[in-house]
């Protein structure tokens, strides 16, 4: 499903409007409608209502439900923050409505007035500021937003807490903390920024008949759910032999984390691999090899526990490897991830202390004519970028949109909402996972469950995405059925793939 800007989402309704000819004003009975239809499952109608609109047509959208929910007998007051002149258009047509079917409106524009309201309502539902917000949020609604949130009463925004942007790029704002947020028709970008989301509450999409088109195609992003995966993932062929499934290299580790690859290798496996090599330091392979017997081992020369040597290893066997994890960050290993990256004629995984190697290096990366994924956490893609952790998190979408592009790489930003970008710009946000995974290890297994992918008969997007999807569901369902987020550990997460391959695709 797209994921709009508010530029998209206005692109949208234009079409609707003037080229498919529907009127406003139905789209916005619709909307009012169906957010009318998702209060009536949250609240019941001895509870008293207060609708705080504003001057726009989220205004508007407020006005349609405080009507509909009066019909449904429901005690409704609204409460109108701005002068009489301000509402217009479609906005101005649904409150003479609501006029009309004997529904009360009060113009208040005092804060204390409105505490007072607000201290006889039992719900507030929050029309104040849609996605046409700009600049900081003005008065009255800077004031009134805060004491909301101050009240803690139920609170549900239509479409978007008010003040929170549409967009990314806006690192400080005031807003409505929703406990629930019924979004119009297509989710907006900010619900996938981790500083935004939370002001969200619980959130469903409400559908009021646009079409789900976008008009610009060179900024494409999408979700990616369970039925993408099950549309996408490519089954297994029942005369399929170990070779048709990839044979993997995992390249990293050391005598004081032998873990890392373990896992990576592991969770290869577990996702579907053929065969996976491990490339590491003699000290570790013992370890290794006694938590994943089925993997083969290459031993690399190695100094006091740290990889100081690549062996002579035919790339062109394998069909893709991962490089990184536990290998530690010395001179001799930032020499053997360069040189892998010129070697291997095949698609390469770069992660954890590889990618703290190749920002010297990403000319060569570019260069390469084999697909390069590198897979960074926030402070990882800080120090990659030379932006602040915080700029990243701000405008995660741009930032790596522009470094997937400028550098050919597939770019998956790790974090409560991963991002998958190709070299073209396309993105994805994955829809599973849970705080749970908030652990060392986790990026481990991304790594070979990613690597696992990037071998099976897929598109390298399809790979990616479903990668990650699978990653996170795994958790999703340890979390729901067995562990908890507090305990749930990598290995687990390994363990968990089973649930995901056998129930949900
Ligand atoms: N297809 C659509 O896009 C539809 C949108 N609808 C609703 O319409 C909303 C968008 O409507 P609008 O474009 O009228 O925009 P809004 O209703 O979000 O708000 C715009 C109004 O807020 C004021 N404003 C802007 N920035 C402000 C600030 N910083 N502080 C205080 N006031 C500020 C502006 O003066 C303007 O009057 C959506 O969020 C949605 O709720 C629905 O009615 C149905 C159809
Ligand atoms: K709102």
């Amino acid at each position: 499903m797209h994921i709009v800007t508010a530029k998209e989402m206005y692109e949208i309704d234009r079409f609707a409007i003037e080229k498919g000819g529907i009127d406003g004003r139905i789209l916005m009975e619709n909307a009012g409608r169906a957010i009318v239809d998702q209060i009536t499952n949250l609240v019941d109608n001895t509870e008293r209502i207060l609708v705080l609109v504003g001057s726009g047509n989220n205004g508007g959208d407020g006005f349609v439900i405080a009507r509909n929910l009066l019909n449904k007998g429901y005690e409704v007051i609204v409460l109108q923050l701005v002068a009489d002149e301000k509402i217009k258009g479609d906005a101005a047509y649904h409150k003479q409505l609501f006029i009309n079917f004997k529904g009360k409106i009060q113009l208040v524009q005092e804060v204390t007035v409105v505490e007072q309201y607000l201290s006889n309502a039992d719900v507030v539902i929050d029309a104040m500021l849609g996605i046409g917000i700009s600049g900081e949020v003005r008065q009255p609604f800077k004031q009134v937003i805060e004491v909301v949130n101050k009240l803690e009463m139920l609170t549900i925004s239509v479409d978007i807490p008010s003040g929170v942007p549409a967009d990314e790029g806006v690192a400080n704002f005031t807003a409505i903390k929703a406990d629930y947020t019924f979004v119009v028709e297509l989710p907006k970008l900010s619900l996938y920024l981790e500083y935004c989301s939370p002001f969200y509450g619980q959130w469903r999409l409400v559908e009021i008949g646009l079409p789900h088109t976008t008009f610009s195609q060179d900024n494409l992003i999408e979700t990616w759910n369970q039925k993408n995966v099950v549309e996408t993932l490519p089954k297994r062929n029942r005369y399929s032999h170990k070779g048709s499934h990839g044979k993997g290299l995992v390249i990293g580790g050391s005598h004081t984390m032998p873990g890392s690859v373990a896992m990576t290798a592991k969770a290869a496996l577990r996702s579907g691999s053929g065969l996976i090599t491990v490339g590491t330091v003699q000290e570790a392979i013992p370890s290794i090899a006694s938590y994943c017997m089925e993997a083969t081992y290459i031993s690399f020369l190695s100094n006091e526990g740290i990889i100081t040597g690549l062996p002579a290893i035919d790339f062109s066997s394998y069909d893709a490897l991962a490089i990184g994890m536990g290998m530690g960050r010395s001179e001799s290993t930032a020499s053997i991830t360069k040189k892998v990256i010129v070697d291997a004629k095949i698609p390469i995984l770069i992660d954890a202390d590889g990618l703290q190697h190749i920002k010297g290096d990403l000319p060569l990366i570019k260069q390469r004519q084999h697909p390069t994924v590198l897979t960074p956490h926030p402070g990882e893609m800080a120090m990659l970028t030379g932006y602040s952790v915080k700029e990243i998190l701000t405008s995660p979408f741009k930032v790596s949109k522009q470094f997937a592009r400028e550098h050919g790489v597939y770019l998956i930003l790790k974090g409560v909402h991963t991002i998958i970008s190709d070299p073209n710009g396309r993105q994805w946000v994955n829809t599973t996972g849970n705080a749970g995974l908030a652990k060392g290890g986790s990026g481990d297994v991304l790594s070979g469950i990613l690597l696992s992918m990037m071998m099976q008969n897929q598109s390298l997007n399809d790979a990616l995405t479903n990668g990650c999807f699978i990653h996170g569901a795994s958790a999703d369902i340890l979390v729901s059925e067995q562990r908890s987020k507090q305990d749930l550990v990598a290995t687990d997460v390994i363990d968990g793939l089973t649930s995901v391959f056998r129930t949900l695709i």
